[in-house]
């Protein structure tokens, strides 16, 4: 894949016109997957050499759009913009629905789970990766920015080692809050114990 250029950046009032966003979208990603840096002033970044703050944003149709509570995609998505409106930085919206097996196999993966199966089980059980996402799209349009260094914001430390393989200096590691619910407890705590997120939960 070849580097990335800046295509367009178009202003967006979101949040029923509270909140400003640029939104950017790039030349050079062969895959068509149309994915869209959204960048927020935020007052901090005003102030000299400020670091971004930057969120890897996968897809998710049903958390970003419905609220599923199966996951915490819409709530994060929504942290990730008062977080960096406010101190100034980037959402990569990455489209990697289900960790990049897509909309269709996710609702086949959530099928399995319905009997019993883990989110990582049911994705094998599907002949797909567990997590097939390569964040090299990410640092691109980074690069493409710009912006060689960041503040992540996640609990995913593979973000954050990919990230770095791929030439970012993750200079802070800003954990997201855990949005537990009765219906995602188990998918949140199958992230920490098999993939070694950083969350901390109540019991
Ligand atoms: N295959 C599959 N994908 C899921 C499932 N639940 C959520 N997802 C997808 O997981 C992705 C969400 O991951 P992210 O929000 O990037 O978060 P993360 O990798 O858990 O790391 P954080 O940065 O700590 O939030 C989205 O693409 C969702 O569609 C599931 O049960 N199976
Ligand atoms: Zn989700």
């Amino acid at each position: 894949m070849s580097d990335l250029t800046v295509k367009r950046r178009v202003m967006i009032p979101v949040r029923a016109g509270d909140v400003m966003a640029e939104f950017i979208s790039f030349n050079g990603d062969d895959s068509g997957k149309e994915h869209i840096g959204i960048f927020f002033e935020g007052r901090q970044l005003k102030n000299k050499g400020a670091i971004p703050l930057v969120r890897l944003h996968s897809e998710c149709l049903t958390g970003d759009v419905f609220g599923s509570g199966r996951c915490d995609c819409g709530e994060q998505l929504d942290e990730a913009i008062d977080r960096i409106n406010e101190e100034g930085g980037y959402i990569l919206y990455l489209r990697q629905e289900g960790r990049g097996i897509g909309l269709y196999a996710k609702l086949e993966a959530y099928a399995l789970q319905d009997k019993g199966f883990d989110t990582y089980q049911a994705n094998e059980m599907l002949h797909l990766p567990e997590d097939g996402r390569d964040f090299g799209i990410a640092a691109k349009m980074l690069a493409s920015l710009g912006v060689s260094k960041v503040r992540l914001l996640t609990n995913n430390p593979d973000k954050a080692q990919q990230l770095i393989e791929y030439g970012i200096d993750v200079v802070e590691l800003v954990p997201t809050k855990v949005h537990v619910n009765q219906h995602n407890r188990q998918y949140l705590k199958t992230k920490a114990d098999r993939k070694q997120h950083t969350m901390k939960f109540d019991d």
